[in-house]
């Protein structure tokens, strides 16, 4: 046993410690063509280490972006990297690394939230962050299903991604602020989603692009991979999906009806879709896209009153919630939260609750993608008055469910 751990900042000097140890919690080796794009984004300063013997055996990392909430895009603490070395395990560094990413989130005191996507979902619940979206995915036959209609104004452009990484960082920036659960990309994190690592093609082709444009300007873009092969039937190549952004409903259309009628194809796969995408009911037969449901982006509500303000609201919304924190006391207590489609404030008080619940229960309904009443349901929070518990679910939820397109 080290009796000498030490928890520091990182440096960039502990770059290939930091990449082994998290390649290796990952149960892969490190690559090194990969540490070179993990540098463009990395934040050595926001991750926590913690040391042993002079090798690095416990790291948690956040990356500073912000994200799409319900009316807002407001900054996020991306929590990632979160690793601890298999010698290390279970005498508790996670608990040490989470701590001090919060000490960290706090004396900066501009991240009201904190987001994450979990490797185990068992893991972060203790760490008040509730699961906030849904990431759905799709098995598409595309012999048993199609997609009409009719020609579009716009025309079809294929590239390579990095050939255009302006246009889709313009395309993504102007689309992804319409649906919460979307992060922003600044500084490098346009060379790293282009870099077409071998590492990342699991099999498949290098990745493909293709643009929807009108008059010359981009509205819409698709990327993918491809794997050909052949059976006794005849052609059974497979098309997996990265991302669909689209700004219009033709784009859209237009970027799924090519990704479906790709000669040679017989299987689309994608795996970010919301859980109210509108390609299922664009296409002939939902019955041909086999679906699942997994957790997506899970969210922390770091500094209460500036989340609950920040966001906006389906429905007018009053309501006293009385809230409890073990690791975030300032957040414990009651506050009153007034507000609506334009603006929001939210106040100690000690005005009587109407609900009752965990600051776990406010991260999940932070994006607007689960319900209070569905938590309170399952016993997750306690409603005071049934009236307030249904009117706070309707200002809680949103037009758009969140989508979380990318794990990072
Ligand atoms: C945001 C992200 O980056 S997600 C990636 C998380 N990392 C991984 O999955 C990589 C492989 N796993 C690991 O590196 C480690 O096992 C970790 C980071 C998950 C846990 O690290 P440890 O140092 O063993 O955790 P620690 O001893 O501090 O345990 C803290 C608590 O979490 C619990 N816990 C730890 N790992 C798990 C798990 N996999 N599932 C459920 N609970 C867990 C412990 O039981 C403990 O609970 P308690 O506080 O109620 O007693």
């Amino acid at each position: 046993m080290d009796n000498n751990l030490e928890l520091r900042a990182a440096t960039s000097d502990d770059l290939r410690d930091l990449g082994e140890l998290i390649s290796r919690a990952f149960l892969d080796d490190l690559d090194d063509e990969f540490l070179k794009v993990f540098e463009l984004v990395d934040e050595p300063e926001r991750a926590r280490v913690i040391t042993g013997d002079g090798r690095i055996v416990a790291n948690g990392s956040i990356l500073t972006r912000d994200l799409t909430v319900p009316g807002a895009v407001i900054p996020a603490a991306h929590v990632t990297g979160v690793a601890v070395a298999p010698t290390h395990r279970r005498r508790g560094l996670l608990n040490q690394i989470m701590t001090a990413i919060f000490d960290d989130i706090i004396e900066r005191g501009n991240e009201p939230i904190a987001a994450l996507w979990a490797s185990e979902g068992a893991i972060y619940g203790r760490y008040g962050y509730g699961r906030a979206s849904w990431q759905v995915g799709y098995k598409i036959a595309v012999r048993e299903t199609t997609l009409p209609g009719v020609t579009p104004s716009g025309r079809l452009r294929q590239a390579k991604p990095a050939d255009v990484r302006d246009q889709l960082a313009s395309v993504y920036e102007r689309a992804r602020v319409l649906r919460p659960g979307i992060s922003g990309r600044p500084g490098h994190w346009w060379e790293y989603h282009t870099a077409d690592l071998k590492v990342w093609r699991r099999g498949m082709s290098e990745l493909r692009a293709v643009l929807y444009e009108v008059d010359g300007e981009a509205e819409g873009y698709a990327t993918w991979r491809v794997k050909g092969g052949w059976d006794d039937t005849g052609p059974k190549g497979e098309v997996a999906v990265g991302e669909v952004m689209a700004e219009t409903v033709e784009a859209y259309a237009a970027l799924w009806r090519f990704l479906l009628s790709i000669d040679l194809v017989r299987t689309v796969k994608y795996s970010f879709a919301a859980p109210d995408e509108p390609l299922t009911h664009l296409v002939t037969n939902p019955q041909g896209m086999a679906t699942w449901v997994e957790p997506g982006l899970w969210i922390r509500v770091v500094d209460i009153a500036a989340a609950l303000s920040a966001r906006r609201y389906a429905a007018p919304i009053d309501v006293v919630l009385d809230v409890a924190d073990q690791r975030v006391p300032a957040n414990a207590g009651r506050w009153r939260l007034t507000g609506g489609a334009d603006s929001a404030t939210c106040e100690p008080t000690t005005d009587a609750p109407d609900l009752s619940l965990d600051i776990r229960e406010l991260g999940a309904v932070y994006l607007g993608g689960t319900s209070l009443t569905t938590l309170a349901d399952a016993g997750l929070v306690t409603a005071h008055s049934p009236a307030a518990l249904a009117a706070a679910s309707v200002a809680f939820g949103w037009h758009k469910q969140p989508l979380s397109i990318e794990v990072f």
